[in-house]
Parts: C-alpha cells; structure tokens; sequence
C-alpha cells in the first residue's frame, strides 16, 4: 500500500503529495490525516498522511518507505482533511501551513541537528571535538557553547564530509508526566506477602494495605504520601524488592483546576431572545444549514441566546463552537460558560501555556468535552458532529489571520456548518459591513434584537466638541463636562470607565522649536515613548533608544512628548481629582499572566472609581455600577489610510458606549472628539446602525471599496529599493493584462508605511467584482519569483480580502 504524504517542508516546489511504503508492520495504522516520519531527501520531516493508494505512478522499488508513526489516533479527521484542500486554494498557501495552523503549537514537528563523526575519513583534529566517536554532538548546544575559531573548524569539517549533520525531528514536550506506582503483585499475593514480612516493618505493612483495600490503578506517588501518610523511601524500598512497579502517569493540566462554578439556569427569555432562538432551532432541528446575522443592541442578552441555542445543540447529543475575540476572552465571558455547561467546555486563549493549550486541545479531541470556548483558532476544534458554530463581535477584526495560512474564521465556520448542516451564528451590536449587507440581501438570515433586557434604557450619549472646549480656554484633556460627570459618579459611588483611543494615537517626541519628530532608524515610523525606562521604542522591529535631552536636529531644549498614553491620563486624572481610585489596564499593567482578570476582578468588587484603558476594556464586561462612560479622543483613527477606519470608529464607540447603564442604573455616555460632526460618531449618539450602514455603504459605493468589490492586496518588500519598484510594477502590469477589464489594478505605490525593519515596502491593489481568472493568475506570478524569492530577500505576499492596510 501507498501512503500520499503532504511533508512539513513549506516551499512551492514541495506543496504536493509524495508517494511512500507503508510497510507491514503499519498496514492497519497508517490511515488519512495521521502524522508521520518520512525520509526527505537527506533529512526525515515530519508529514500528514492525505490518502491511501494502492498504486503510484512511480516504481515501487523507487519508493522509500515510511519510517515511524508520531499518533496512534489522526489528529486531523476527515472533515478537517477536506476542509484543508478548499482552505488551501482559499487562501493560496502551502498545504502543510494549512494543516499546521489546524492543530495546537505543541503538536507541530520541533527539528534537531546532530552532528556525528564520519569515522572513516575522520582526521584527529575533527575526531577531538567528539567525546565519544560513536555519539553525536547537539547541534544547538554546539552553536551555543563553541567559540568562533571551533564554528569555523567545524564548518570545513561539514564541508570535508568529515562531520555529517543529521537532522532528527521530535515533537515538543506536549505531556505532563508525573512517576506513580501500582502492586506487581495480585491481592492474594499482597496477603501472603504481609504473613510472611517482618512485623517491625509497620511502614511497609502500611502501604502494602492500602494496595489491598484499593483498585489496581496506579497512583501518583505525591498523592501516595499524602494518603497513606508514608514516605518517598519507604515506597522506593518497595519498588526495589519488585513489590510496586513505577510508571508514568499523563498528567491533565486544567487551567480551571480549583475553580469553583456554580451552575446557572437558563434565564426566562425576552420576547424577542425567544424569537431568535426559534429561528436558530429550526436550522438545528432539521438539520439544515443556515448563518444567522444576529444584530442585537449592547445589554440585549446575547451571550443569554448563545447559552440556549448551545444548549439545546448538546441536547441532541450534538457539539458547540464559540469564538470569541482574544481581546474578550474575558474571565467574565469564560465564567459564564463554565457556569452553564461546567466541565463540558475547553477554553482556548492565548494566556495558557502551551501545554495547557494542547491539554484543552486533547479534550476536544478525545470527546471529553463538547463545547469549545476560543479565539480565532478554536474554529478548527476537532469535533466530529457539530450543532453550532457561533462568532460572538463577528465584526473583529482579529478573526482574520494577518499571517500565512490568511485565513477568515467566519469563513471556515460557515464552511464547517454546511459540512454538518449546522447553524452558524454571528452576533455582534455592530455587524460588519460585509455581514449586514449580505443579510440584506438574503445570504444570511438576519435577526435583530433591538430592545435591552428587562427594559433597561439605552445609555445617554453626548458629544462634546473638543475645539469648542479650547476656545473657551479648557486645555486639559477632560472637557468640562466630563469633569462634572465624573464628580457626582464619585459622590454617588458609582463607576467610570475611561476609555483612550489608542490606535493611530502613539506618543512621540517631537521638538516644539523646529519639529524634529523622533523616528526609527530602520522603519518610516516615528519611535513611541515608553515612560517607564525613559525610552524610546519601534513597535515594528523593536528598536530601542535613549530619549534625548537635547534636539538632536537644532540642539533646543524643547524636545518633549507628544500624544496622550494611559499613564498620561491617569496622572492628570489624579491632578484634578486627587481622591480618585483609577485602574488602569494597558499593555504595561497586564503583561503578567493573569493580571487582567485580577485587576477586573478588583474593579468588580468596587476596589476601584474608574477603569481606564484602551481597547482591551471595551468589549464584553458587564458590571451593574458603572453609569458613566468617557471616550478621549474618539476620531483618533478616523484618520488611518485604512477604508473601514469610519466602521472601526463606529463599532468601537458603540461597544464601549454599552459598557454603561446595564442594569438597573442609568447609563450617560460622554464622548469627546474634534471632528463632532463625523457621521461615524453623530450615529452613536442614536445608537443607530442602520443609519451609519447606510452612509458608510454610499461612501464605500463611490470609493468602490467591499462590500460593493472584492480586494486583494500584493505586498512586495526588498532591502533593494529599485528591485522593488521594478517587481512591483511588472506585477502590476501581468495582472493589467491578464484580467478582465471591469478588474481595476492599482499600482505601484508605497505602502503606508513604506519601510519596515530596512525592507522596502510597495503594493499593488485589485479591485473586482467577479473574476474567474484571479486566482489562477496571481498562482502564476508566485511561481514566476519562486526561485528569485528563495534566493534573494524578495518577498511577495498576497492577501486576499485584506484587513491590514498599511
Ligand atoms: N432573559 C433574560 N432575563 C434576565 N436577564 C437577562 C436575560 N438575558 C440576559 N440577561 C442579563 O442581561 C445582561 C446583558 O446580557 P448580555 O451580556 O448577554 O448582553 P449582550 O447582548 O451579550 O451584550 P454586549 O454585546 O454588550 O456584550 C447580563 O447581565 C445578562 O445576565
Ligand atoms: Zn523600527
Ligand atoms: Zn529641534
């Protein structure tokens, strides 16, 4: 039998099946979507078997067979197999990273070298660096230990033949591995044992018992001690008279582990939950596919229809997907799963180990659980009968992959949903343009829910005019009305988040005498300041810099920073409010694992008067004493060279909008801003979607942007400027002439930031409605400057439906 194999090696002359022997011993194992280790070439790589053949159009004798089996069980079931071919063509990439991207870090092939000594032609100078002729040398340790003069030696070594470099590959540690023990020995042999041992060995006697009353599973040795109140040598002195057997033990680590949940019941509904919760059991009960655009204002119980709808999934015997964004992952979302469905829910987020991701993963995989909680990657959950599959702040623009496979994970979902003829759900206060539209038009199965629960009213939203304030000689970031607001939250002891605007809003320094900004070096950007250390720092390639006293350009004095950060915020927020408690969460104060959910924790139970942060507090939290909400700079990226940053400014002030007034409290929402007319804004105030829909969708009408056009994006970058203009604009013109003519092709330009990391950066747009040919030609041009790309610097990357303008 032969094996097709997709190997773990990403280049396009490599992105097709290879033929292998599956030898005997493997004949039942070796099935599609199973990992092996296959010889490549000089090396072994790891590969995915893609199918089982009986012929080959090479030579038997030709074929080398496969060498080992990395899983007992595929890690890829058969739907996730097809689901890569369509995946892969979707978004052209290698077939390999497609399967990657598929399963957890811990599970992609980690690759050693060793070095070994060529003992036939070996001399004594290359022979002395080896300990033992016979064993191999770490090629890693090797790099790391050796000096100059030894890497030079050893690389002519290489070279002569004299030293061959083998490659080996492993997996990562993905298992927690803890010693137990179990009795060798059956019950009645124990018995006899005891007759016979020696009465004073009142110790050993003890464990030996315990085995007797107990089952014969092993039992971790930690837990031994603790139970029989014995100690680690007295159950080793066991083990060496071959009465206990030590063994490893897979460990399970549960970041939940201790956490305590109490069940929740599901709510009674609202009239219009109930709606949309029939029409998401209908597609369920039939079996029958549909995606549902579930627009329901904040407060308006959402996450209440998602628990239902999962649930009534569950009870068909049926699993859940749900994914949230990163951002959102919030213990207060987790909380309200765990509580629901308890033990039955893996959370996938990028706060857990590796390890614990892979754990949560193997849950998934072995039916331990059937729902499955997680950012973008958790669409890919090995799951085997789906009933839901739901995007929760469909909107984000984090669901889109900003790396090689680019994939959306609203498009996976939906895919996934026809293959088990599931409902897809994607809810958000604030739907994407794309989503609506395709809602409007019948593609998707719009339900709306326009009411908050239990009747609570839509906070009060004021838009305060930032000029005006100036001119009235207010030159502190809080208007004053947002200074008087917060006051009488202070009396009241109500809370405040303050939300900063951080995108397009760095801090720079800048010289107020001759304008000098401060830039990187390598990268057309300016460096951002970084208070705590006194530096200043790239955020593309992480260059770093004293901050300079002087003005490096007209040696002046008044170099300064510009721009307003959250540490900014909070020191002028104490100035005019001395006795405030602020909280402030950023990228600086939740670096540390599980500092996030400690300081909303804090807020939470009222150890705070404000929550200020950027972007990460606008989603998701849902605390009954905050009434007011303040927005800083609300058109801060109004002005990105990026065609959704009106969408993006309106969805972000409607989320943070409905922090306030949740509950029985009302909500007053105070948005400051410089440009107060912008419609982005003037609609949040109405908390009117459909209006900004319509407005944004005539302006992307005349602009010719999606939803009314496809776009695809060809970045080209090169440390070689003119090569890269020279590419780009051969580029430009292949594609002029090969597709049709409604297709517009912009380009060449430079990108929006036109240097990164001393790479030059140009691109080429496509704009299209329908166009049959798009993706057999841009394949072409990737095969053009295939070899050149291996070769050079050069680098071409082409995303489709780009999220990412600059
Ligand atoms: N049927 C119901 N009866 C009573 N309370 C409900 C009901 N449904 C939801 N709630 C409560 O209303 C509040 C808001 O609901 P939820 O957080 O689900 O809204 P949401 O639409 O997901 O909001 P957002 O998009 O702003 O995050 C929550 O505290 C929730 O427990
Ligand atoms: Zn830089
Ligand atoms: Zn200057």
């Amino acid at each position: 039998m032969i094996a097709k194999v997709i190997v773990d090696v990403s280049t396009n002359q490599t992105d097709r099946l290879f033929d292998y022997l599956i030898l005997d011993e493997y004949m039942d194992t070796v099935v599609p979507g199973l990992r092996v280790v296959v010889p490549f070439g000089p090396r072994k790589v790891q590969g995915f078997v893609i199918e089982i053949s009986e012929t080959s159009e090479y030579p038997l004798d030709k074929l080398k067979p496969i060498q080992e089996l990395v899983d007992v069980k595929p890690p890829i079931t058969k739907e996730l197999l097809s689901l890569s071919e369509w995946l892969k063509n979707e978004t052209l990439s290698h077939h390999i990273s497609v399967l990657k991207v598929m399963l957890p870090a811990a599970m992609r092939a980690k690759y050693k070298k060793q070095l070994w000594l060529n003992t036939s032609i070996a001399t004594e100078e290359s022979a002395s660096f080896f300990r033992k002729k016979d064993a191999p040398i770490d090629w890693d340790e090797f790099q790391k230990k050796a000096k100059t003069m030894e890497r030079k030696m050893m690389a002519t070594f290489i070279k002569n033949n004299e030293v061959t470099v083998q490659p080996i590959v492993g997996t990562h540690e993905t298992k927690k591995k803890r010693v137990a023990v179990k009795s060798a020995y059956t019950k009645a042999q124990l018995h006899d044992l005891l007759e016979t041992l020696n009465k004073g060995a009142k110790k050993q006697r003890e464990l030996i018992q315990f085995f007797i009353n107990n089952n014969s599973n092993p039992i971790p040795v930690v837990d031994l001690i603790s139970e029989v109140k014995t100690s680690r040598s007295t159950i080793k002195s066991l083990v060496e008279k071959g009465i206990l057997v030590e063994e490893e033990m897979e460990l399970r680590r549960d970041p939940y582990e201790g956490r305590e949940f109490t069940k929740s019941k599901p709510l009674p509904l609202t009239e219009e939950q109930g709606i949309v919760l029939q029409s998401i059991s209908e597609s369920l009960n039939n079996e029958i596919h549909r995606t549902f655009l579930l627009r329901g204002v904040t407060g308006s119980g959402k996450t209440e229809v998602y628990l239902q709808a999962i649930e009534k999934a569950l009870s068909l015997g049926k699993e859940a997907i749900v994914l949230v964004p990163e951002i959102s992952l919030t213990p207060q979302m987790v909380t309200r799963f765990k509580e629901r469905f308890g033990s039955a829910v893996a959370v996938l987020h990028s706060a857990l180990s590796k390890g614990e991701k892979y754990d949560e993963w193997k849950r998934i995989s072995d039916k331990e659980v059937s729902v499955a909680v997680g950012a973008r990657s958790a669409i890919f959950a090995p799951f085997e009968n789906l009933g839901m599959i739901i995007i929760d702040e469909e909107h984000e623009t984090s669901y889109k992959q900003e790396e090689s496979p680019r994939y959306h994970a609203r498009d996976v979902a939906i895919k996934r949903g026809e293959y088990y003829q599931c409902p897809v759900i994607l809810g958000s206060a604030t739907p994407s343009l794309e989503s609506y539209a395709r809602a409007k038009k019948g593609v998707y199965q719009l339900v709306t829910m326009e009411k908050r629960v239990n009747d609570v009213r839509m906070p009060v939203v004021t838009i305060t005019d930032m000029r005006e304030e100036l001119r009235q000689g207010n030159r502190s970031m809080f208007s004053n009305g947002l200074l008087d607001a917060m006051k009488v939250r202070l009396e009241r002891r109500e809370q405040i988040v303050l939300f900063l605007n951080r995108r397009g809003y760095s801090t720079f320094i800048m010289c107020r005498d001759c304008g000098y900004v401060a830039e990187c070096p390598h990268c057309d950007i300016s460096l951002t300041y970084h208070r705590a250390n006194q530096s200043l720092q790239c955020h593309y390639c992480g260059h770093v810099e004293t901050v300079p006293s002087r003005c490096p350009d007209c040696e002046g004095e008044s170099i300064r920073f510009f721009g307003s950060g959250t540490q900014k915020v909070e020191e002028e927020l104490i100035k005019v409010l001395p006795n405030i408690r602020v909280i402030r969460m950023d990228v600086d104060t939740t670096r540390k694992k599980g500092s996030h959910e400690k300081l909303l924790e804090k807020f939470g139970k009222g150890e705070g008067d404000v929550l200020l942060g950027t972007q990460m507090i606008a989603k998701g939290l849902d605390f009954p004493n905050i009434t007011l909400v303040g927005v800083l700079a609300a058109d801060s990226m109004l002005h990105l060279p990026d065609f959704r940053s009106a969408e993006r400014t309106f969805q972000l002030l409607t989320q943070v909008s409905g922090r306030a007034g949740r509950h029985e409290k009302p909500g007053e929402v105070i948005i400051q801003t410089y440009t107060p007319d912008h419609y982005s804004i003037q609609d949040v105030k109405q908390h009117d979607f459909v209006s900004f829909f319509q407005k944004e969708m005539m302006v992307r009408k005349q602009g010719g942007y999606p939803p009314y056009y496809y776009l695809t994006l060809i970045h080209v970058s090169d440390v070689d400027l003119t090569n890269v203009v020279a590419v780009t604009e051969k580029i430009t013109n292949f594609l002029k002439g090969e597709l049709s003519e409604d297709t517009m092709v912009y380009g060449p330009v430079a990108s929006a930031i036109p240097r990164i990391k001393d790479r030059y950066r140009y691109q080429c747009m496509i704009k299209y409605k329908v166009e049959p040919k798009l993706t057999q030609t841009l394949q072409e041009i990737i095969k053009t400057y295939q070899g050149e790309m291996s070769r050079s610097n050069l680098s071409i990357v082409i995303d489709s439906n780009p999220y990412m303008m600059l």
